[in-house]
């Protein structure tokens, strides 16, 4: 038992855990409102959380759009979305819009191109980000500058885009993925728990201003989940 639960398996199930809470708040928060049919936002949807919150969404007969730099990992995702569709709940094909989020210059048009995709957003799912290791001593400003860029300029560039349409319709939700460590700092993450200390600053402030328009932000804060992430860290070094 102890070896069935340790590494992917104990992993796996924390992930789906993660991915189902987020959806029963989604539920709960809409409610009369059910996600069936409605227009979801995801970036960073080529793998780990995105992923997987691509496919419960998908099965749940969401209209989704997915988000990422990388055409041929997004397509790759569609098309296995698809492959799974078993009938017994109307499904959509998911568009993509290919962007990247650290080009904050790209992100208006980006945001433009998700519009048309079905002319409004329901959700939308800041979810994308990269990791950071390394001591603070030896790291240069452009590496603080680039896990910002990734996982807080970018973010909230999107998130300002898509707004406008979202308080016209007086309808909307808005969901960031941040971490444990937007709200704890721990040692040689500095520019990772910086961005997601950010995050949670500026999502926080939204909520406040944006309620009165009827749209509903939520700041999610996992723990570890593993996932790509840390194979791709902007620095490694310091386990
Ligand atoms: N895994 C964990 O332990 C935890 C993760 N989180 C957070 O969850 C979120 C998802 O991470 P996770 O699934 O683990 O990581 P993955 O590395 O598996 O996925 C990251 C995704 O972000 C996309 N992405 C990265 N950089 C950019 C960019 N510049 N522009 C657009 N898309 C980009 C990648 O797409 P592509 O490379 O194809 O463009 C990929 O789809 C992150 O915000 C992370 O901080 C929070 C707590 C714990
Ligand atoms: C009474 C004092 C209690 C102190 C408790 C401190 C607990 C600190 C927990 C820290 C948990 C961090 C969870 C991080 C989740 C996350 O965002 O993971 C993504 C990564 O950072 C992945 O990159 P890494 O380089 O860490 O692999």
């Amino acid at each position: 038992m102890e070896r069935l639960m340790g590494g992917g398996v104990l992993q796996l199930l924390l992930a789906s855990a993660g991915v189902l809470l987020l959806y029963r708040i989604l539920v709960r928060l809409r409610p009369g409102a059910p996600l069936k049919d409605a227009v979801v936002v995801i970036t960073g949807a080529s793998s780990g959380l995105g992923k997987e919150c691509a496919r419960v969404f998908h099965a749940a007969g969401v209209r989704l759009v997915l988000c990422g730099r990388d055409a041929a990992r997004l397509e790759k995702v569609v098309q296995e979305l698809t492959a799974s569709s078993t009938g017994s709940q109307k499904t959509y094909t998911p568009s993509t819009v290919i962007f990247d989020l650290a080009d904050t210059d790209t992100v208006d048009r980006a945001a433009e191109e998700i519009l048309k995709c079905y002319g409004q957003v329901d959700v939308l799912i800041n979810n994308a980000g990269i990791s950071y290791r390394g001591n603070i001593l030896d790291t240069h400003i452009s590496v603080h500058r680039d896990v910002m860029e990734t996982n807080y300029f970018g973010p909230i560039a999107l998130t300002q885009a898509l707004l406008p349409s979202m308080i016209r319709r007086r309808s909307g939700h808005i969901v960031v993925i941040s971490s444990v460590q937007g709200k704890i700092a721990i040692p040689y993450r500095s520019s990772y728990a910086a961005s997601k200390h950010a995050t949670q600053a500026y999502f926080d402030c939204l909520r406040a201003e944006i309620d009165r328009h009827g749209i509903a932000v939520t700041v999610i804060s996992p723990g570890y989940i593993r996932t790509n992430l840390s194979g791709q860290r902007c620095h490694r070094g310091w386990l």
